[in-house]
């Protein structure tokens, strides 16, 4: 894991200068999608039924990523749009690029209350999330974590969902996970003691961003 710890607003700024230097909002989408299905892969070879829980923002496109790797992988995958259709340039592009394989897409997370999973993937709010989990979040929320419950593994993209990602605050039925990817750097909210128990296992993935593009005084934090 690296240990450079940076605010939602300075992980934006890594991000714009990602793209100045030509790897494109998109193409950081896909390594970090590809990069969370490697560490969930590496943890279940064997495969199995996924749920993966989306919210419409790039957290959100990041599942998607993950959607399509695991179903060209053979999972039997349930991706639930939690807060509806993808939002986001980046996430409807990969909303379309599931269109022909074979995932199940859901909108109503009562309907997979009773329906086993090996792994769930928490890709609902990444450092997008401010405030309280409105009804709908915390019905997927709920979710997740009844399934945790219940022996799926959970791997929260970026962050489990439902926390503040620059002050560790964690929302009442925020989801626990067992495994955080988070991406290019750390954010305050891995290692705040509020928060930190959520995250379980943290890996820190590279996607594409070079150290020396990180804007000046973010890289040597
Ligand atoms: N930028 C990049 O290049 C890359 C970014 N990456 C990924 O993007 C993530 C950041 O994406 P993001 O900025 O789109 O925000 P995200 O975390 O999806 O959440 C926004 C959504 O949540 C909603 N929402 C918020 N609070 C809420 C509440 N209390 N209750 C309900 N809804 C609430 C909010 O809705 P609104 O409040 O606007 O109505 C909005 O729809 C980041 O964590 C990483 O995973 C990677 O792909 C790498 C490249
Ligand atoms: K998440």
């Amino acid at each position: 894991m690296k240990h450079r710890i940076v605010t939602a607003a300075q992980m934006k700024e890594i991000e714009r200068a990602g793209n100045a230097h030509g790897l494109p909002y998109l193409q950081m989408m896909e390594n970090a999608g590809l990069a969370a299905y490697t560490q969930l892969r590496a943890r279940l070879p064997q495969g199995g039924a996924l749920l993966i829980v989306c919210g419409k923002g790039n957290n959100g496109g990041d599942g998607l990523v993950m959607a399509r790797a695991a179903a060209k992988d053979g999972w039997r995958v349930v991706v639930l749009l939690a807060e509806g259709d993808p939002k986001t340039p980046d996430a409807m592009t990969n909303y379309a690029r599931l269109a022909d394989l074979p995932v199940t897409k859901c909108r109503d997370a009562a309907a997979l209350a009773a329906q086993p999973f090996d792994a769930v993937v928490d890709a609902l709010y990444g450092t997008g999330f401010h405030g309280s989990l409105r009804p709908a979040g915390l019905a997927a929320c709920t979710l997740m974590n009844r399934q945790r419950e219940s022996g799926a593994f959970v791997l929260a993209v970026d962050l489990p969902s439902g926390i503040n990602t620059d002050t560790g605050e964690a929302a009442e039925g925020a989801v626990r996970a067992d495994l955080t990817v988070t991406f290019d750097s750390c954010k305050p909210l891995h290692t705040a003691p509020s928060s930190a128990p959520f995250c379980g296992e943290i890996v820190c993935a590279d996607i594409g961003i070079r150290d020396e593009w990180h804007p000046a005084g973010l890289a040597q934090l």
